[in-house]
């Protein structure tokens, strides 16, 4: 295994969660979910460095619960961007490259849930094919529509549902980022983007557990995976 710098884009407005505020301070058994998903990589010891990427009007407001909460792995907190992804591109210029082109970390402060068995085969995944992510197997039919009429059933086999943490090698990742930002070519996850690139991504089975709280029952799920772990059921 070697040290990575995970990038935690935590910059978006939470308008799904429908709470009023950045979905980020909400609280999950007492705790705001966005330290939540710190304390996953603080308790990593492979992971080198934490670069937040936060809404600039939140930056002071982050800084505090990293301080309150005690975080030991070094935080850089830095503004994002309109979109997930220019937030992500920002951060992925605060990594240092130190001439070994290391594997980097995307993952959403969303997703509090990922486990450390996942990000080390991840990590390794990334190390040898330059790009991996996170992904369960689809469960559901999925459909395309014009409207609510659909137009074609998707061939469930072969689908995955994409998750975080999503790694890669900082030079191919950064430059599908640059290409992509002067090609004005938007994608919903960072994978997207390498593959745009021609690059070859690899998939590591995850968990339906890596949930990514989103609308409110998310938070229903999130509070029973954390029960269930209190009680050492999963
Ligand atoms: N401009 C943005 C948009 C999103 N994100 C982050 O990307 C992750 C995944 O995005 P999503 O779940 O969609 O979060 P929001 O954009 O906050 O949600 P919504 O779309 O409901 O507003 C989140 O941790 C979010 O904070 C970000 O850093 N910068
Ligand atoms: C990156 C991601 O979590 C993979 O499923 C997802 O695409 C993020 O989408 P969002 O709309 O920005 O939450």
């Amino acid at each position: 295994m070697e040290n990575y710098t995970v990038v935690i884009p935590a910059a978006g407005q939470g308008k799904r969660m429908k709470a009023g505020k950045n979905k980020q301070f909400l609280m999950l058994n007492g705790i705001p979910l966005v330290i939540h998903t710190l304390r996953v990589f603080e308790q990593d010891d492979f992971c080198s460095e934490i670069v937040l990427v936060v809404n600039e009007q939140e930056t002071e407001a982050m800084e505090q619960l990293v301080n309150e909460y005690g975080i030991t792995t070094p935080v850089c907190i830095i503004p994002g961007g309109r979109e997930r992804q220019n937030s992500v591109y920002e951060g992925l210029k605060q990594v240092e490259n130190g001439g070994k082109d290391p594997v980097v970390l995307i993952h959403d402060g969303a997703r509090p849930f990922i486990k450390k068995e996942q990000i080390d085969t991840l990590v390794s995944t990334a190390k040898a094919s330059g790009a991996a992510i996170v992904a369960v197997p689809v469960k559901d039919t999925v459909k395309k529509a014009s409207g609510t009429t659909v137009t074609a059933t998707v061939e469930r086999e072969g689908l995955w549902a994409v998750q975080t943490p999503q790694a890669f090698r900082l030079s191919l990742i950064l430059s599908a980022h640059q290409q992509a930002a002067e090609a004005g070519f938007l994608g919903t996850d960072d994978a997207s983007l390498a593959e745009w690139c021609g690059k070859t991504v690899r998939i590591v089975e995850g968990d339906y557990q890596n949930i990514k709280l989103t609308t409110p029952e998310d938070l229903l799920f999130a509070e029973a995976i954390i029960s269930n772990r209190k009680d050492g059921h999963i």
